[in-house]
């Protein structure tokens, strides 16, 4: 097993276990629980396959579970009010501990409802997919969707620790592990260059499943993402960069109707898009474009938005993302393969023609 560890202030830094079996291990779970509570959020298609493992684990607590229905359409506040049903129904106290059992969907949504009852709650990650384990069961952002954007409600809220088990993907199907696979290939594009090269000459692996090639990708992910969040936690410099490729991809997960694309498919293409304004700035040439488009299809993702928004549609959702300030769309781009810019004023009108050229 490798532990790394998300250093921040004030004594919240917490550790990321990652191997084998982890699971099995109940005291890497028990050492992190205060009192006897313990909720366990998680979904129909997973809880089927763990949920018993852990309830196992924690054979002396008082396990409750709270299990949703399956897709990114229900990461809303309209779901997350059954869990906050089920904490209040069994009469959870402030000492007692969320676990969130499931992918990205499951850890948004099961670290916000930490965040809120009673105003803050202990939470632990146990990621289930590739890209949960890589991304977004580290650093804390939590939250749900809006019909009119992605991730709108939300706290950055951290959890006590992460348990990533390798052997969960054993059950994820090839196209969720692609999926995972494009936020695997942002830390390359942002800041880990050699992580890149060595991800084109192992993505074949990657996706046959190597054992060896996942254990590797998994712990590199993890330690880019807690590097940029211990220096930035609530996003006020660098952290933005591991937004690379999410304005455009939020904006075809939103307009599209959440679920229709994975967001990791979403993230490769707004990448794609990104990596095309940074060429019209002259920060990358076509040959690294086009590496980068190679890339992203090697791991078996989609590298041009869906035709069926307009150049209308697309502004208009990008106009809301996070990043913006003062009504301006602002995006990551690449000024070199393996190094992300910060935020960027995007010229209206050189949005709108580039947009035009894939959307007409
Ligand atoms: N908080 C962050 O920093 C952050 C980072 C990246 C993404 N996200 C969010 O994460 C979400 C995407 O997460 P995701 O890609 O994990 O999707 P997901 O949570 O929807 O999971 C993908 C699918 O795989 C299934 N599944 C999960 N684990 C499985 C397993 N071990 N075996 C079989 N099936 C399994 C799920 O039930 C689901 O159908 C998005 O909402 C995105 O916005 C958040
Ligand atoms: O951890 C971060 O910071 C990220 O931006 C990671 C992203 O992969 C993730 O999709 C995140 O949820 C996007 O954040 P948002 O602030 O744009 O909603
Ligand atoms: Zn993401």
């Amino acid at each position: 097993m490798k532990e790394l560890q998300v250093a921040l202030n004030n004594d919240r830094s917490y550790p990321i276990y990652i191997g084998a079996g982890l699971l099995a291990q109940p005291e890497l779970l028990t050492k992190h629980i205060r009192a006897k509570q313990v909720l366990i959020v998680s979904n129909e298609t997973i809880a089927p396959l763990y949920l018993a493992k852990l309830q196992i684990a924690l054979g002396d607590y008082q396990v409750e579970t709270a299990i949703l229905p399956d897709g990114e359409q229900y990461k809303t506040l309209q779901y997350l009010e059954k869990v906050f049903d089920q904490l209040l129904a069994k009469k959870f106290s402030r000492n007692s501990t969320l676990i969130a059992l499931g992918g990205g969907v499951i850890g948004d949504m099961g670290g916000f409802a930490a965040a809120c009852y009673q105003r803050g709650i202990a939470f632990i990650q146990i990621p289930t997919t590739l890209l949960a384990q890589v991304d977004s069961s580290v650093g804390g952002k939590t939250g749900v969707n809006h019909p009119l954007g992605k991730n709108m409600i939300g706290a950055f809220y951290q959890p006590q620790c992460v348990i990533a088990d390798a052997d969960v993907l054993d059950t994820l199907d090839d196209r969720q592990l692609s999926a995972g696979l494009a936020e695997v290939i942002k830390y390359g594009l942002i800041r880990d260059p050699d992580f890149l090269q060595w991800l084109e000459a192992n993505i074949p692996k990657l996706l046959a499943r190597d054992k060896d090639a996942l254990a590797y990708a998994i712990e590199r992910s993890c330690i880019n993402k807690a590097e940029v969040v211990g220096e930035d936690e609530f996003e006020s410099g660098v952290r933005a960069t591991l937004n690379l490729g999410h304005t455009f991809g939020h904006a075809i997960e939103t307009g599209s109707g959440y679920g229709h694309y994975l967001h990791g498919e979403a993230v490769a293409i707004g990448t794609c898009f990104a990596a095309d304004l940074s060429r019209r700035l002259g920060w990358l040439n076509d040959a690294d474009v086009k590496r980068i488009i190679d890339v992203f299809q090697a791991a078996k993702l989609p590298v041009t938005p869906p035709t069926e928004m307009t150049t209308e549609q697309y502004v208009d959702l990008m106009a809301v993302d996070k990043k913006n300030v003062d009504g301006k769309i602002r995006v990551i781009l690449l000024e070199a393969v393996g190094k992300a810019s910060l935020p960027v004023n995007v010229d209206l009108a050189q949005l709108q023609a580039t947009l035009n050229g894939y959307v007409g």
